[in-house]
């Protein structure tokens, strides 16, 4: 019987794509939700991936997301909720928009999925099943210019300790709260300096370390509730 696939939301791209790709190579089968159709899916798709749409923006499209997940597989090994929109606050009249769009894709989703999705991880048959939720080093600290990613991040780290003891001890539940992992487009040298001297590690590591820490949880079955800080000693500075 073939294993059964590891579901990560928000993976065409950037840390997902990353951590699709090298859980890939370590022989599991994946499936991947996107939001935008684009060509760099199709070496995915060439490669095995299971791409489904999704937005998360609305509960209408969590459930028809869900509708097609069931369709497409009978078993998960993991669901890793990877995707997000770091969006700055809005202070304009779409500032509520904009803190119920967060919250929806940061905190509904995760909730709609791990509450009908257990059905899915429930029958692997597999030693262990885990749910990861990738949060940020802010759900603590709070931001100035995203409050609403903030808050949004720190509910869905909330969710992590809920879920835990709801699914245990069939399902861990942790959480990833990385810092600065990788730069967008556009960031500027001023701009990756600041960024770097705010953690003690001071360095922009990129997506690697964060399949390391997604690897170190699926092989360890004595954590759940936990939050894993990757955030370069910003504790520390
Ligand atoms: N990059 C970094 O340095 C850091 C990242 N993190 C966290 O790590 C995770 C990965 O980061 P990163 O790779 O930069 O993330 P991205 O900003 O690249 O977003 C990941 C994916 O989320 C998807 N997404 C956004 N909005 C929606 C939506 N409404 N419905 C469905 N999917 C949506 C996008 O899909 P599409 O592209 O198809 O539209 C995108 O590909 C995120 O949870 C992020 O908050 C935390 C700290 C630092
Ligand atoms: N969905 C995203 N979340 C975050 C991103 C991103 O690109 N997409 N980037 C960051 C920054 O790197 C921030 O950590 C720099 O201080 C945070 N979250």
């Amino acid at each position: 019987m073939s294993a059964a696939p590891i579901l990560i939301t928000g993976g065409a791209q950037r840390l997902g794509r990353h951590c699709a790709e090298r859980l890939l190579h370590d022989g599991h089968p994946v499936i991947i939700s996107y939001r935008r159709e684009r060509p760099e899916l199709d070496e995915l798709r060439q490669r095995g991936v299971v791409t489904l749409m999704a937005d998360f923006s609305s509960e209408a499209g969590v459930l028809d997301f869900l509708e097609r997940l069931r369709q497409s597989t009978d078993s998960l090994r993991a669901i890793v909720h990877n995707a997000s929109d770091w969006a700055p606050d809005s202070t304009g009249e779409d500032a509520g928009a904009n803190f119920e769009r967060l919250f929806r894709v940061h905190m509904l989703a995760p909730y709609l999925i791990n509450l009908h999705a257990r059905e899915l991880l429930d029958a692997c048959i597999e030693p262990q099943r885990d749910i990861v939720h990738i949060t940020d080093f802010v759900a603590q600290k709070g931001s100035r210019k995203h409050a609403a990613y903030a808050a949004t991040k720190a509910g869905l780290d909330n969710l992590t300790r809920s879920f835990a003891a709801m699914y245990a001890p069939d399902i861990q539940v942790n959480a990833i709260a990385p810092a600065l992992i990788m730069l967008n487009e556009g960031d500027d040298e001023a701009y990756v300096a600041k960024a770097k001297s705010k953690s003690a590690m001071q360095l922009v590591p990129g997506p690697g370390v964060v399949y390391q820490t997604l690897r170190y949880l699926l092989d360890n079955r004595y954590i759940t509730g936990a939050t894993l800080p990757l955030d370069g000693g910003r504790n520390v500075v």
